[in-house]
């Protein structure tokens, strides 16, 4: 920022001589010799040295806005609230008309910029005659009445050239209200909180970001319990930004109290005999309940497609020795190397994961930029955790199931999810097994965009897509020649375009408890289908076995899957 403005006075900032500006109307005329004359405010120059030292700074947009409160709006490039701007990024695509002082921002947002020969997005258009938006341009007075002969023109009867805005425009604005105060710091000190208050270590607040007090550098949480400046293992991270790694090596671990499973479950009775579960006549997919003294086990069959089966235990399944209680206590205590990962698909510096994940055994696509750490590696409760999901991946599919080589380990923090997608993966096997330690959590599987409007399923009529009954119908006449194919694509595609909604509407909804197993089964569920899990208190943990197909996988991959369970971690089913 060239200079620095204070109630109508405008002085050089950096330590320059202070200037008074005179604001005489009649004194401004049009042979101003340059509109960035030397007692003028003057726009942000780009190419200007930055002085002094911001007092929080990101190298990432997602750092910004998870360490300071000021910032939120990780795609736009305002922030703010009940008409209230809070924050507002400018980077280095301002336009030449900005002007920033300390009380005023003018600036633009988006719109007409084009990279140049440098790779450079620069404004593409800047103010004329044709956009009328400023009125306060200061190389003179002149008429903004489009259709007026003087419309444009200054004094002299020329066209400006130079535009820069004018000192009284600049000026003239309600005095603040010194009742009004800033509800946080600038930087607020949420190190210095947490380390006062451990038992919020998983709570909503402890998982934004923090401003390094060494170099104050904008860090997110990546680590389950840690936040590091200049993470150096980042680097395996897609972060665009490891290429120019800071030197800053600050890093503070935080002490994690560790959470009884009575205190992160909101329910009345923990790991009831018989369970209730989500019942709705008219859901297409009606759940098929059998009961055995150790879980209650619900199915949902999808036919042809495959089928989803819900084991829930029994308060003493749950008490076993190295069962889901104990699990729950020693996964807190051992360092599974648990972080968050950038969201596949956005740029890589954006969006990090609203949960954490480790994956253990044959290396899998979701944490495909990582290595997998093998399964010589993993805590014995990982074992513990795999016997049990080949049990009930067994008992869900029967012998032929192939045994798991692969764990996802995910732990969710308070307000923590996984968004709606599948494991369908070509390297996989048709099956899925989770099982759930801690908080509660919903688990819903709805189609994909692509098939839920009916239109690209190869003509098969899955159930949730939209106007099913309709479909179902045309199908059968279809397939005993009632009606011919044309007029029967002619009927479904009539139907498609009927499709109003945006997504397709929620099949099946788990309600999933500590303890739960979860077994998906079937590759055409993951190919139509998808699922998001939410989980809903302060602490849960999801153990995912998966099989991955060996013949995708180079011989150094595949070591890392094999195993031997010892006695006790297989799984009796008790
Ligand atoms: O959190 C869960 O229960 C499931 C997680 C999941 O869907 C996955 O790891 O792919
Ligand atoms: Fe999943």
């Amino acid at each position: 920022m060239s200079k620095k403005r204070k109630g109508s006075e405008i002085t050089q900032g950096d330590g320059g001589k202070a200037r008074k500006l005179r604001i005489d109307q009649d004194e401004q005329n049009d042979t101003a010799s340059s509109s960035h004359g030397d007692d003028s405010p003057q726009p942000i120059q780009g190419d200007e040295e930055a002085r002094g030292q911001p007092p929080a700074w990101a190298d990432s947009r997602h750092s910004l806005c998870s360490a300071l409160p000021w910032f939120r709006s990780v795609q736009g490039g305002s922030y703010q609230s009940n008409k209230l701007c809070y924050g507002f990024l400018l980077d280095r695509d301002g336009g030449p008309l900005d002007y920033i002082d300390d009380e005023i921002v003018i600036t633009r947002v988006g719109g007409d910029c084009k990279l140049d020969a440098d790779g450079n997005l620069k404004q593409h258009k800047n103010q004329d005659e044709s956009t009328r938006v400023v009125e306060s341009l200061r190389e003179s007075w002149m008429c903004l009445q489009a259709g007026c002969e003087r419309f444009w023109t200054l004094k002299s009867g020329s066209t400006p050239s130079n535009l820069a805005y004018n000192a009284v425009f600049l000026d003239s604005r309600e005095k603040s209200d010194d009742q009004i105060q800033p509800k946080f710091s600038l930087v607020p000190n949420l190190l210095a909180d947490l380390s006062e208050y451990p038992d919020t270590s998983t709570h909503r607040v402890a998982w934004r970001g923090v401003v390094c007090p060494k170099c104050d550098k904008c860090i997110s949480r990546t680590r389950w319990n840690r936040w590091v400046c200049n993470d150096p293992s980042d680097n395996n991270n897609n972060n665009n930004n490891s290429q120019n790694p800071g030197t800053c090596q600050w890093a503070m671990t935080m002490s994690m109290p560790v959470f009884s499973i009575r205190s992160v479950l909101a329910d009345h009775e923990i790991g009831v005999t018989k369970r209730g579960i989500r019942t709705d006549k008219d859901a297409l997919i009606q759940p098929k309940c059998f009961f055995t003294k150790p879980y209650q086990i619900v199915t949902y069959d999808l036919g042809d497609i495959g089928k989803i089966v819900h084991f829930s235990a029994n308060r003493s399944t749950l008490k076993r020795l190295n069962g889901p209680n104990e699990l729950f206590k020693r996964l807190q205590e051992v360092d599974l190397g648990l972080r968050r990962y950038p969201v596949k698909g956005q740029s890589a510096d954006e969006m990090l994961t609203a949960h954490f994940a480790v994956n253990f055994g044959m290396p899998y696509k979701y944490v495909i930029s990582v290595d997998s750490k093998g399964f010589d590696e993993a805590p014995a409760e990982i074992m513990y955790a795999l016997g049990r999901l080949d049990w009930a991946t067994k008992k869900a599919v029967g012998t032929e199931a192939r045994e798991s080589n692969e764990l996802l380990a995910v732990g969710y923090f308070e307000d923590m999810s996984m968004g709606f997608h599948d494991d369908g993966e070509d390297s996989l096997g048709p099956s899925i097994a989770t099982l759930s330690l801690g908080s509660q959590a919903t688990m819903r599987f709805r189609l994909k965009k692509k098939y839920y409007n009916g239109s690209a399923a190869n003509n098969a009529v899955l159930p949730g897509c939209e106007f099913f009954e309709e479909r179902q119908k045309l199908k059968e006449e279809n397939d005993n020649g009632k009606l011919d194919d044309d007029e029967y694509s002619i009927r479904c595609m009539k139907l498609t375009n009927q499709v109003t909604r945006r997504e397709a509407r929620d099949l099946i909804t788990l309600d999933l408890h500590h303890g739960d197993m979860v077994v998906m089964n079937g590759s055409l569920l993951q190919k139509y289908y998808e699922h998001s899990v939410t989980s809903e208190g302060k602490l849960r943990y999801a153990l995912t076995a998966r099989h991955v197909l060996e013949e995708k996988l180079t011989v150094e991959e595949r070591a890392n899957g094999r195993y031997q369970f010892t006695e006790d971690q297989i799984y009796d089913g008790e």
